[in-house]
């Protein structure tokens, strides 16, 4: 990364209040990783300097807003991708233990060997869907917190994610501008598998200034067993919501 890259990042990340100065050797690895992994397999559209340090670190690590992932808490992140936000994250949280979760293949053996090259044994990446996880005793009301970044709309995350948390455990999803009709399929969705929407928090990602929303939805009681539904008809069949299926930020 280069002077203006690591420049980006440190007022980035002080604008959220983090001070990253002595992990900045560790996100200039990730960066190389990330470009090396990207060259080989293709894994992520934002490929500028500029892109990867705002679009990727900065944005990533807005998630830490409002303190609700604090401690020694288990994560599951879903659809990581690249190791997106887990990597931003697990840098300045080390305490966090992650399972970033993802149905590609390659994108999680690419998660594994870069969080071995970076040294971060609490993250530990698993291949698969989450609706097989959210019906595997293994995995289904064990993690302290579901995080998730640019996957899916509101009422697809209550159904795929709820099932995955604990009672007492939250959703901490970062998604863009959301519509009033995302928001309120979302309310109903997370009532439907036993959550409540307790936190919308709309923001500006620092120095870009692009509209975000940070939401939390808690676990409030055991989610009936006929959720989440098979694999696919979350997304094709949003609950309580006929919009466009793909929308994921
Ligand atoms: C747009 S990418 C976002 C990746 C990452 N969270 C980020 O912020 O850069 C969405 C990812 O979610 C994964 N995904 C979508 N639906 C999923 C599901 N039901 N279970 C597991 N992974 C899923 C896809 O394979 C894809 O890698």
């Amino acid at each position: 990364m280069n002077r203006e890259g690591l420049d980006l990042l440190r007022q980035g990340a002080g604008e959220l209040g983090l001070k990253i100065e002595s992990q900045l050797p560790a996100f200039e690895r990730l960066f190389e990783l990330l470009q090396e992994g990207n060259t080989r397999l293709n894994l992520t559209a934002l490929k500028t300097e500029e892109d990867i340090v705002l679009k990727h670190f900065v944005d990533s690590l807005t998630c830490l807003r409002g303190n609700y992932l604090e401690g020694s808490l288990s994560v599951l992140d879903l659809g990581t991708g690249a190791g997106f936000p887990t990597f931003p994250l697990a840098l300045v949280r080390p305490e966090l233990h992650f399972t970033p979760v993802d149905s590609t293949r390659k994108k999680i053996d690419f998660v594994r060997e870069t969080a071995a090259q970076l040294g971060l044994d609490q993250v530990v990446p698993l291949v698969g869907r989450a609706e097989a996880l959210g019906r595997d005793a293994e995995h289904r009301e064990q993690y302290d917190r579901v995080v998730v970044r640019a996957v899916a709309s509101l009422p697809v995350l209550a159904e795929l994610a709820l099932p995955l948390l604990r009672e007492g455990g939250l959703l901490v999803a970062q998604k863009g501008d959301i519509t009033a009709e995302e928001l309120n399929a979302g309310r109903r969705a997370a009532g439907e598998v036993g959550g409540k929407v307790q936190v919308v928090d709309p923001f500006e990602l620092p120095i870009l200034g692009d509209a975000r929303t940070l939401i939390i939805i808690e676990k409030l009681k055991p989610t009936s067993s006929k959720y989440p539904r098979r694999e696919g008809l979350p997304t094709a069949q949003p609950l309580f919501w006929n919009a466009a299926p793909k929308q994921a930020r």
